[in-house]
């Protein structure tokens, strides 16, 4: 009795490739690897192969899929799947059109597409439940498996994209598998952020071909595999992600940053190197400001250390890269700081590329950057400073939610208020269900109020510098620490400190030095209780 297509089991998904065989193994000797190991569904994908050795490799590779019960899809050759009465076929945009291929498998066959636009979900949505079964979303990182691709890496966040229009186009029949450059190293980033906006539904499974097929021990790399599935949370930074909205502790954060002495490292834009190594002196940390590609993992791996990207640093991309990687494979935290995100379109590449590089333990922005982040504003942002303040604030903290959401990050939007919402949801993920209808709207947040600062706007590398004190704290908690606790405490000393140097300085110049100052001494005295910047819940 066969599988029913509605029972398909997309959580590992092997596409098989014979061009890239270790030696000493076959086609069905890695096939029967995976499938022993845990491998779900197979796709049987051979791009310049003759009919005849196609059909014989897929009547061998069919035995071995019945044994497991396991589906058996032919990818693009829909004549080879009738010939062996494969489970189903999967065309890419260029193969045969959909509705021909349902034709000519009738209504019982699984039968997939590859997509990586949201006009193709469309597209898809209008045909309806009877047409597709699922989709392979990619793909989501470089990959060199697929041989002159016609489309770029689209990142986690692309496959977001493609999940919301599934969503919005009304498609809830459709799976997905995310498929293209798919390793141990980046599959739970992939399995925490994609997810629809509306917490509904994340993707059913992962889909690879390489980190299998070109594996000298697929057994084992298919183990690995099935662990990062079943295991449902990633824990990508060692301080504790709160999963609710609890009581800040700011006093706790100062002590634990005084005690440990974080090692803060800044890949940061040239005017804030200077100012920001002294914000973080102050602070009790240590900084260092490297963009040496070959000494990450060794800063990555001093106890307490954390690392700031701001990217209005000119460091080399792939020097960027290797540090978000360092800090990711060491839980350290990051800090992203995409200076000028929509600017420029240069500028909103390279933000977009970094962001598809790890997964950052806070994102914080000015208002512009926040609201181009959330895809809210296309208005382009008037040079690097904050852009329209008179924005109304449930906009911004939308905007704030929806960033933490999808990039299940802690985000802070800075301005005449600042928002801080959580969206790491202690970094557990699920496939297939989502955030159980936990939506964007529907994370902790915290607004802290503060009055304005004029004068703040009217110095170099504030917003930066805020960077700097976020990493600081973040780095010098404890593994029983809280990064919320961390990141809303690093606001409410900026704010303050920033306020009494406002009060005290003559001008821009000595603003400079009261902002050093007060952060020395708020730091020093540590009583949270007496500063201006206070938690509202608007
Ligand atoms: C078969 C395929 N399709 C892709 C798409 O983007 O549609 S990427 C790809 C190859 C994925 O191989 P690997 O797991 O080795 O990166
Ligand atoms: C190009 C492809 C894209 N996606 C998939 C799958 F992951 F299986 F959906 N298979 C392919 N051959
Ligand atoms: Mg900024």
């Amino acid at each position: 009795e066969k599988v029913s297509k509605k029972d398909v089991d997309y959580s590992l998904y092997l596409v098989t490739d014979s061009t890239m065989l270790p030696e000493g193994t076959t086609l069905s000797s890695q096939v029967l690897a995976g499938l022993r190991n845990g491998v779900t569904l197979v796709q049987l994908r051979e791009k310049d192969t003759d009919t005849k050795t196609f059909i014989a490799e897929a009547m061998e590779v069919k035995k071995l899929c019945d044994q497991f019960r396991v589906p058996l899809i032919i990818n693009d050759r829909v004549d080879v799947a009738l010939a062996i009465d494969a489970d189903g076929v999967h065309v890419g945009q260029d193969d045969m059109p959909i509705p021909m291929v349902r034709k000519l498998l009738g209504p019982d066959k699984i039968l997939g597409w590859s997509v990586g636009k949201v006009s193709e979900v469309e597209t898809l949505a209008e045909w309806g439940p009877d047409m597709i079964d699922y989709i392979g979303i990619g793909m989501v990182f470089p990959t060199k498996t697929k041989k002159n691709p016609k489309k770029s890496p689209m990142g986690p966040q692309g496959v977001c994209r493609i999940l919301d229009a599934l969503e919005t186009n009304g498609a809830d029949w459709c799976r997905t598998v995310a498929i293209g450059g798919l390793h141990p190293d980046c599959i739970e980033r992939v399995l925490l952020q994609c997810g629809s906006l509306n917490g509904k539904r994340s993707i059913d499974g992962i889909s690879l071909v390489s980190d299998i097929m070109a594996s000298p021990d697929a057994a084992r790399s298919t183990r690995i595999l099935r662990e990062l599935i079943l295991k449902n949370y990633y824990n990508y930074v060692d301080v504790q992600l709160k999963k609710s909205a609890a009581a800040i502790n700011v006093k706790s954060v100062l002590n634990q940053v005084t005690k440990n002495r974080p090692l803060v490292q800044h890949m940061t834009n040239k005017v804030h190197q200077n100012f920001g190594a002294n914000v973080t002196l102050a602070l009790n940390g240590s900084p260092i400001m490297s963009e040496i590609q070959s000494e990450a993992r060794d800063l990555a791996q001093i106890p307490n250390a954390s690392l700031l990207v701001n990217t209005g640093s000119v460091a080399p991309i792939e020097t960027v890269k290797t540090a978000i990687e360092a800090y990711n494979e060491f839980k350290r935290p990051i800090v992203f700081d995409p200076v000028g995100y929509s600017a420029t379109e240069t500028r909103h590449v390279l933000n977009d590329t970094l962001l598809t590089y790890g997964q950052f333990s806070c994102i914080k922005g000015n208002s512009s950057e926040i609201l181009s982040l959330a895809r809210f504003s296309t208005s382009k942002m008037k040079g690097v400073d904050a852009g329209n303040t008179d924005v109304d604030s449930s906009l911004l903290l939308s905007a704030t939610q929806t960033v933490a959401y999808k990039f299940k990050t802690i985000c802070v939007c800075t301005g005449e208020l600042d928002f801080i919402a959580d969206g790491t949801f202690g970094g557990e993920y699920a496939l297939s269900k989502g955030t159980e209808g936990y939506d964007a709207k529907s994370i902790p947040y915290i607004v802290v109020k503060n009055g304005s600062i004029p004068i703040m706007g009217e110095i170099t590398a504030s917003g930066c510098s805020l960077g700097s004190t976020i990493a600081c704290l973040l780095g010098g908690l404890d593994t029983e620490g809280s990064a919320f606790d961390a990141v809303v405490s690093a606001v409410l000393l900026f704010k303050s400190a920033g306020k009494l140097a406002s009060l005290k300085c003559k001008g821009s110049g000595s603003f400079h030095v009261e902002l050093i100052d007060a952060l020395y001494q708020l730091v020093r005295e540590n009583k949270p209780e007496t500063w201006t910047a206070q938690l509202t819940k608007e």
